[in-house]
């Protein structure tokens, strides 16, 4: 077995023995070893087994999810795995493997030799054969993503292709580049099969969720390029309900919408959405002289049947419009069969046409979304449409998101809360980080949390799976204030950091109940980042990047950070941070994003097993942000 494998397998181990206390904990498994903890994340080992405030783990607590008891998960339940619950590339050195799509098409997965260790051919994503040969030497993963994209961009969606590979996998820092190639060769604690399953048998026919089409590699979004603007219309008082066939509707943005579906898409939607549910048929000369295996009649636990297409949006009745961001129009509903109540984020059409049509921005949210499975990531339970080729993601729904929860507080948030938030962040981050998952857009308007105050990140409009070629933010569009420093300095090469920048500046908005940053412009942006965290030095490597001479500001480093958060106040003006806390919150806004704390590392963190503890029992008080009387037309 290739040391690669070794390394996964202790890793994929390490990881179940968390993730199995906190899953068990969310389910209300009613057993199990170890301290529960409410939304089943990694904590430092201390704070594991500490007592305190942290909510009842006992035995006998009933099992329950919603207020609902559950029998079925007062089983004993395999935790799931630290993977996504489908995969779009099939990484595998050691043994061949077979891809069923819904075509009953079997394609061999070819093991890479020694001769061709990068072989292209054991990488696929459904839908698409990969057909370039590769012969440049370059580390496995660039490779394989490299000739997957182009791949797909042979195909159906001409989307931008990567311009530079080779130069993107965690190699922010100028030098290292050959240093970072040689290790992701045998990248440690990286698998060769990150997201391939553990069995590395033939891949069920779910995987096809991950299409071409919808992959998250296959073009940049550039929200500045949209056209879409930023504003949020939030919980928006105008009411409409989803049009049923023959029946008229006046809600403002949905005629809109509609029009745009019919005139300006002419039906695109739906041919993109379905490609996230059936194979391409574009790539049907793979279907030629194919072997063919059974589909499994019964969807493996915990999938979404593919198969079954999209089901229709009128499943669900609309309660309210929630919110609404630069791709989506986000609305509370309930689905009419289970009562249960949801949110369904309607996709904008008219911000970026990626594939066919279809924004790229919701292909990859919606691939990335439905692919992923944390209880710290926001779930996307299935993809609706509308008779118009709407299209709309079901997501669970969540009461608050942490900006809005802050504005309507009138107090900060405690520390012990302020922790329990951090570590459900720092799990969902470190989570996408593990499967090589930029989040690039973390903000406290994209932090959502229930009632039971579980935190979850949503909105992956703009993430992206890293290796890929990533290019820095405009002002325009992208929310400024947690956009970390090489990028306003135009670095082109940034990695996980840019998050952990993010996750710094939510720590100090969590404290401060107030933005850190708030800049107007990327100049000022910049220009109240040095300010507050002084000049950066040299080896900050921020003075090499083209943006660094338009700033002049010469402060010594991390001063003023510290009286904006003393370790004490005898005023109770300013948010008390303790060394250890203060010392998190600088690693995380480290001006060198390879010095900058990785989401593994601040889990582990002193600050989490200081006094006080996190506060597991912590739910926001504040009324359902989201939610608004329903209608009396609209009731069921
Ligand atoms: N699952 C959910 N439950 C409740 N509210 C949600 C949910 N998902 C999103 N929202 C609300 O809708 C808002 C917009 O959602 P989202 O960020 O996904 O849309 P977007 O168009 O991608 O926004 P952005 O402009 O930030 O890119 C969120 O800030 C939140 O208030």
């Amino acid at each position: 077995m290739a040391t690669g494998r070794v390394d996964v397998l202790r890793r994929r181990d390490s990881y179940n023995y968390s993730k199995r206390e906190f899953e068990s904990y969310r389910n209300g498994v009613c057993r199990g070893d170890g301290v529960k903890h409410k939304n089943g994340f990694h904590l430092p080992s201390n704070v594991h087994n500490s007592g305190g405030s942290e909510r009842s783990s006992n035995s006998s607590e009933p099992c329950s999810r919603n207020g609902k008891t559950r029998k079925s998960e007062c089983l004993v339940q395999l935790p799931p795995e630290k993977k996504r619950k489908f995969s779009p590339i099939i990484w595998d050195r050691e043994e061949k493997q077979v891809r069923v799509s819904s075509k009953n098409r079997v394609v061999p997965v070819i093991p890479p030799s020694p001769a061709h260790p990068t072989s292209v051919q054991n990488v696929l994503f459904d839908g698409v054969v990969s057909k370039s040969p590769v012969t440049v030497v370059k580390s496995q993963e660039v490779e394989v993503f490299e000739s997957s994209v182009a791949d797909y961009l042979e195909g159906s969606c001409q989307s931008e292709a990567p311009a530079d590979l080779s130069t993107q996998l965690h190699s922010e820092q100028s030098g290292q580049d050959e240093q970072a190639k040689k290790n992701m060769v045998h990248p440690p604690n990286i698998s060769f099969s990150r997201w391939a399953s553990d069995s590395d048998s033939p891949r069920a026919p779910r995987d096809i969720a991950d299409d071409p089409c919808s992959s998250p590699e296959s073009g940049e979004i550039q929200r500045e390029g949209s056209g879409g603007s930023r504003t949020r219309v939030s919980s928006s008082d105008e009411e409409s309900s989803f049009e049923t066939p023959g029946e008229k509707y006046y809600g403002e943005d949905e005629l809109c919408d509609k029009n745009m579906n019919i005139d300006k898409h002419d039906g695109n939607a739906g041919v993109a959405i379905n490609q996230l549910y059936s194979d391409s048929e574009s790539d049907s000369e793979d279907d030629v002289d194919l072997p063919k295996i059974e589909e499994p009649a019964v969807p493996m636990q915990g999938s979404i049947n593919m198969l079954q297409g999209c089901r229709s949006v009128f499943e669900y009745e609309k309660l309210n419009k929630i919110n609404e961001g630069t791709y989506g129009v986000v609305y509370r509903a309930r689905d009419k069969k289970t009562g249960e109540i949801v949110a369904l984020k309607k996709v904008k059409m008219d911000v970026d046409k990626g594939c066919d049509g279809f924004p790229m921005s919701a292909l990859r949210e919606i691939n990335i979304l439905l692919s992923f499975n944390h209880p710290s990531v926001v779930g996307v339970k299935e993809v609706v449409m509308d008779d118009f080729d709407g299209v709309y993601m079901v997501m669970e729904y969540m009461e608050y998101d942490l900006k809005g929860l802050m504005e309507s507080m009138k107090q900060p948030f405690s520390i012990g809360e302020v922790k329990y938030l951090m570590l459900q962040l720092l799990n969902g981050v470190e989570y996408l980080h593990d499967n090589w998952v930029l989040h690039r857009d973390l903000k406290s308007s994209n932090l959502l949390v229930n009632k039971e105050g579980e935190l979850k990140i949503c909105d992956l409009g703009l993430s992206r799976q890293y290796g890929s070629p990533l290019k820095p933010y405009t002002p325009l569009v992208v929310t400024l204030w947690y956009r970390a420093p090489e990028i306003l300095l135009g670095t082109k090469q940034y990695s996980t950091a840019i998050d952990m920048w993010s996750v710094g500046c939510i720590m100090a908005e969590l404290l401060a109940k107030d933005a850190l940053f708030k800049g107007k412009t990327e100049v000022d942006q910049i220009d109240k980042i040095f300010r507050m965290l002084g000049t950066p030095d040299e080896k900050s490597g921020l003075s090499k990047l083209p943006g660094f001479k338009v700033n002049s500001v010469k402060q010594p480093c991390y001063n003023h950070l510290r009286k904006k958060f003393p370790a004490a106040s005898f005023t109770g003006s300013s948010p008390v941070l303790s060394e250890s806390g203060f010392d998190l919150l600088k690693r995380l806004l480290s001006y060198n994003p390879a010095e900058r704390i990785t989401a593994k590392d601040a889990l582990n963190h002193n600050w989490f097993r200081e006094s006080p503890e996190p506060r597991y029992d912590f739910k926001p008080i504040t009324p359902d942000q989201h939610s608004r009387p329903v209608p009396k037309q609209q009731a069921v």
